[in-house]
């Protein structure tokens, strides 16, 4: 391994130093960069670097530990930068005066919860009890004994591991929350990367591509938003980093590092950079599917989860845009902020069931189950599967009773076994009757048999009857013909998510001299001009090749599409969710269905309401989604990323709010709140008066619905009489 410069020699003499005063008490005034200094090695022999980049390197080992974060920002936009430390030393630091070091100051004044972790404290006490921080059920899950032993990683690192992740130079409040994740590795310095331009915008995170310097190759950074001051954001940033350590095959996007350094508290999650996602991908202008095609995708998810099950990890948001496809036509599941681990064999850990993007959430969640399993990946799974042979998505609901709502009238309402068996907090309200009939089969008859053998197991109402990831990639589906193809042999697309990023960027270019054009033009109009759509409003409908539907079928299926839409009570038109730019002209992450037309935008919007928590949730709260006076468009107004940027409270609160925009009617007869104590999921019931302010405005809406129906009654047996 690594070739140690001279220059190198004063860091392992300080390092020294610094190990010797780790013995006594931590003493947050005195300079980080004595207390813990970085061991960096480096593996010449397998880089190209010239010189000039060996110089860079180095240079950035002697200072690049003393950058604070708005540094680091710079050195990624230009990394020659670190070559002339004086040069970046005049980069005009908000946080940092030039010439002092910064301080972990903010993380020792948090909440005593989250106190910076003294090293000593650290080795004795064992990183596991710190991660009891967490005070969520799901949080303190722990992965199963005899799951250990095929993970790469140890759950809670020895302590000779834990001094040498001190020592590579790991930020601390970094080793405190996710310590058993960085063993065997250093951080990345931001240096060796050249940030090229955003790529993607999640509700937590920012996506770049960028170049690996180190490796020569193409990247993509994931900056993830969090705040130290908020424990709930760090719990949630450090989780997708312990899992995504524990996941190494070839469906599932793999971490290959963390660009950090011990002052900083920003952080960048290093992925293979991958072209396409499975929503933008369907959305390019003139693209079709396949069949083979779609069995190479379906077979390439389903291969991911059954490694992410093997390994103890639930994914917990399934769903088109978080399916990556490379160049080479390879399907990586990607996206882990809120993943979990759970045990296969003893479901005793409780889980929270407000995760899964409504449409793509199963009954046993919307339910309130709290011990669940790989079910509920296998359902979004079908939820996949259906979308892509229905060309549209299948259980597009607006709210969590309209969702459940769909799903019994699609999958038949659950028997008197089920609900004993799984006994369901939610229960009470959604028992009826006259259950509703079973009618997948009927309603899909056009999918070909296999694919409607599949679907039927993965869409069971009873979770155990889904099966398994494994199960699955044996069935019929994939070996009725036409089989699968390889992935090699799929179709090359353009990079879609270049061009995007081209396309903004050209838009960005443009926009200053378009708006100093309209400003000489006269300042009369106030109004913004709307930037034009990126992609293609094209639909899987229309993308995919049905040989299977013949052109009547596909008329029907599309009447009753349009019926089922026009059947409910009409939603305000407003601009295509996918397509849609937020005000700095960046298409915003859109996490819907797999399709993309002007009618499932409108569901989408309600499914942002629905999303499930913010995982990284900022600190502020923007106070007009929090105004209980808020109205649809006022929220239909607003970017989708700022939607989704709110805190818990915010959160809570819009989900409550999810019942005042319940447009649908729910058939009364169906539903009955006034037997339901409950009817969103566990956590989003924390205060009680919330509650009944949501169910006094759902019997209001009940009563208005019923009224309505009384009068058209009565209109129609009016007409009648007088015919
Ligand atoms: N390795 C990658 N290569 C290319 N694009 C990526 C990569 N990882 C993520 N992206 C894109 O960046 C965007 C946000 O990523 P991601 O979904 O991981 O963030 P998030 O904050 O968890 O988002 P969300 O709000 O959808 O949950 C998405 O559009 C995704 O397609």
């Amino acid at each position: 391994m690594g070739c140690v410069s001279s220059k190198q020699r004063p860091f392992r003499r300080k390092s020294t130093l610094a190990s010797e005063k780790r013995s006594s008490r931590f003493d947050s005034s005195r300079r980080v960069d004595e207390w813990i200094q970085p061991q960096v090695v480096f593996d010449r022999s397998s880089s190209k670097r010239d010189a000039k980049d060996s110089k860079l390197i180095e240079s950035e080992m002697l200072s690049s530990n003393r950058f604070c974060d708005h540094q680091v920002e710079k050195i990624l936009e230009n990394p020659q930068l670190a070559v002339h430390d004086q040069e970046l030393r005049k980069v005009p630091c908000p946080v940092v005066k030039p010439g002092i070091e910064p301080k972990l100051d903010r993380w020792n004044s948090i909440d005593s919860k989250v106190r910076l972790i003294e090293f000593e404290k650290l080795s004795s006490k064992r990183l596991s009890d710190h991660h009891q921080i967490d005070k969520e059920p799901e949080a303190q899950a722990v992965v199963p004994q005899e799951l250990r032993k095929n993970l790469s990683v140890a759950a809670a690192p020895k302590d000779t591991e834990l001094k040498q992740v001190v020592s590579a130079g790991w930020p601390t409040w970094l080793v405190s929350v996710a310590g058993e994740a960085l063993v065997d590795w250093a951080p990345r310095r931001a240096s060796t990367f050249e940030k090229l331009e955003k790529i993607g915008q999640g509700t937590y995170s920012s996506v770049y591509r960028a170049r690996d310097l180190t490796h020569d190759k193409i990247v993509a950074l994931k900056k993830v938003r969090f705040d130290l001051n908020d424990i709930e954001s760090v719990k949630f940033m450090a989780r997708e980093i312990i899992v995504m350590r524990r996941l190494d095959h070839p469906n599932v996007l793999k971490l290959e590092g963390l660009i950090t350094a011990p002052v900083s508290s920003s952080l960048y999650l290093v992925f293979d950079y991958m072209d396409h996602d499975l929503v933008g991908l369907s959305s390019l202008p003139g693209v079709k599917f396949t069949e083979p095609q779609v069995k190479c995708y379906m077979r390439q998810l389903l291969s991911g989860l059954e490694h992410c099950h093997s390994r103890g990890v639930l994914h917990r948001d399934i769903k088109g845009s978080n399916l990556l496809i490379d160049g080479n036509g390879v399907l990586k599941i990607a996206d882990f902020g809120l993943a979990t681990f759970f045990d296969p064999k003893a479901r005793t850990v409780a889980l929270t069931s407000h995760v899964v993007t409504l449409w793509y959430r199963p009954p046993e969640l919307l339910l309130g189950a709290s011990h669940y399993g790989v079910g509920v990946d296998l359902w979004s799974t079908g939820c996949i599967l259906g979308e892509l042979y229905a060309g549209k998505p299948i259980l597009p609901g607006k709210t969590e009773v309209e969702q459940l709502h769909k799903i019994f009238k699609l999958c038949g309402s659950p028997t008197e076994s089920y609900w004993r068996k799984h006994n369901l907090p939610s229960s009470a309200g959604f028992r009826t009757a006259i259950p509703y009939r079973r009618k997948l089969s009927e309603m899909y008859k056009d999918f070909p048999e296999s694919v409607l053998l599949l679907l039927e197991t993965l869409l069971s109402i009873d979770p155990d009857h889904r099966s398994s990831a494994s199960s699955a990639l044996q069935s019929e589906y994939f070996k009725t013909k036409p089989l699968a193809c390889d992935p090699s042999c799929l179709p090359k697309y353009p990079p879609s998510k270049e061009i995007d990023a081209k396309l903004r960027d050209e838009e960005k270019r443009q926009r200053p001299e378009k708006q100093e054009r309209q400003d000489s033009q006269g300042r009369r109009s106030h109004e913004r001009k709307a930037i034009p759509p990126i992609r293609a409003n094209h639909s899987l409908s229309m993308s995919m090749d049905k040989p299977y539907l013949d052109l009547k079928s596909r008329n029907e299926s599309f009447k009753t599409f349009k019926e089922e839409r026009t059947s409910h009570v009409p939603v305000p038109e407003y601009p295509n969710m996918q397509t849609r730019n937020n005000q700095s002209g960046e298409r915003v992450s859109y996490s819907g269905p797999l399709m993309s037309n002007r009618n499932v935008a409108k569901s989408t919007m309600y499914v942002k309401e629905n999303a499930p928590p913010p995982r990284y949730p900022p600190s502020r709260v923007n106070p007009r989604v929090l105004s209980g006076s808020v109205s649809s468009k006022a929220l239909l107004d607003q970017p989708v990323t700022n939607q989704r940027r709110r805190d818990r409270r915010a959160y809570t609160r819009a989900d409550t709010m999810d019942s005042r925009h319940m447009t649908i009617p729910i058939d009364p007869s169906w539903y009955n709140p006034s037997d339901s104590k409950i009817y969103t999921s566990g956590p989003l019931l924390e205060q009680p008066s919330r509650v009944d302010q949501m169910l006094e405005e759902h019997d209001r809406q009940l009563q208005e619905f019923s009224r309505q129906e009384q009068k058209a009654r009565e209109d129609k047996t009016d007409k009648c009489e007088q015919s």
